[in-house]
């Protein structure tokens, strides 16, 4: 069954216009506004034969909250959710090259959807994170994942660790990103079925995820600390840098 939510800001709203008509329900513009671009969503809008409402802006307040949405929203039927018993058939679809994001315990909803849209460019299986301690996919991160948050598997699980196990049991290779790992990832092989596990914000990976891997890699920081401070990559670039080494590795 699908899920209603609610997209905002000119970007968003006039992408799923243009790659998703189907699946708009209706928009909403903020009556007097001025802005062209409102006028060609809404010109797009009537041609795809989506209703569209003029609305007071506190009627699009009340429905996106304080979601930065530039004078338009649109209820959006967004894809399928999905659950972790359909992850054994997705690794298999996979046919030995499924490629697996695992976040634990990203906070930010700009992170998650940053993530999520560099896993939809590497053309990764699905991306898994926990029910708990985690940002879920809501409007913001829907937003900032440009589409991908409705065109990737994102599964939510209930037990990251038995999730990991189960994975394994299926043949995948769970490698976890930490900075202050020995072995560096351009030393390791990532054409088969693999999971990348990477930490949240401020924890990192937790511990029992952390023991839930075959193996840690570090992404080689050659400035490190010495030479701006800083300690480690932001977990969206981090998940950039890692997914790409396998694209690249599978050529
Ligand atoms: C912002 S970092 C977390 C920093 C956190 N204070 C910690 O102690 O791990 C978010 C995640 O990005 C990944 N990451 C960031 N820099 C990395 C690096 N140089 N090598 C490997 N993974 C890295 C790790 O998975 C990390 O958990």
């Amino acid at each position: 069954m699908s899920q209603k939510q609610w997209i905002a800001g000119i970007n968003a709203v006039s992408a799923s216009i243009e790659h998703d008509a189907a699946n708009v329900r209706e928009v909403l513009i903020e009556a007097g506004a001025k802005n062209p671009r409102l006028t060609e969503i809404e010109t797009a809008a009537r041609r795809a034969d989506i209703d569209v409402r003029r609305v007071a802006t506190n009627a699009l307040e009340g429905v996106v909250g304080n979601l930065r949405h530039q004078g338009v929203v649109a209820r959006y039927a967004a894809a399928k959710t999905w659950n972790e018993n359909e992850l054994e058939a997705l690794v298999e679809a996979a046919q030995g090259k499924a490629l697996i994001l695992i976040l634990d315990g990203v906070q930010d909803p700009h992170n998650l959807g940053a993530c999520l849209r560099s896993a939809a460019a590497a053309n990764a299986t699905a991306v898994i994170i926990p029910k708990d301690k985690s940002v879920q996919v809501n409007a913001t991160v829907r937003k900032t994942s440009a589409g991908a948050a409705d065109s990737i598997p994102v599964i939510p699980v209930t037990n990251l660790a038995r999730a990991m196990r189960d994975l394994q049991q299926l043949g995948v290779w769970i490698y976890g990103l930490a900075g202050e790992a020995e072995a560096s990832l351009y030393s390791i092989d990532l054409r088969g079925n693999v999971a990348l596990a990477l930490g949240g914000e401020a924890d990192g990976l937790r511990r029992l995820t952390r023991e839930n891997c075959d193996q840690l890699v570090k992404i080689p920081m050659p400035g490190g600390n010495a030479a701006g401070g800083v300690e480690s990559l932001n977990v969206s670039v981090a998940s950039g840098v890692t997914l790409f080494e396998a694209v690249r590795q599978r050529g």
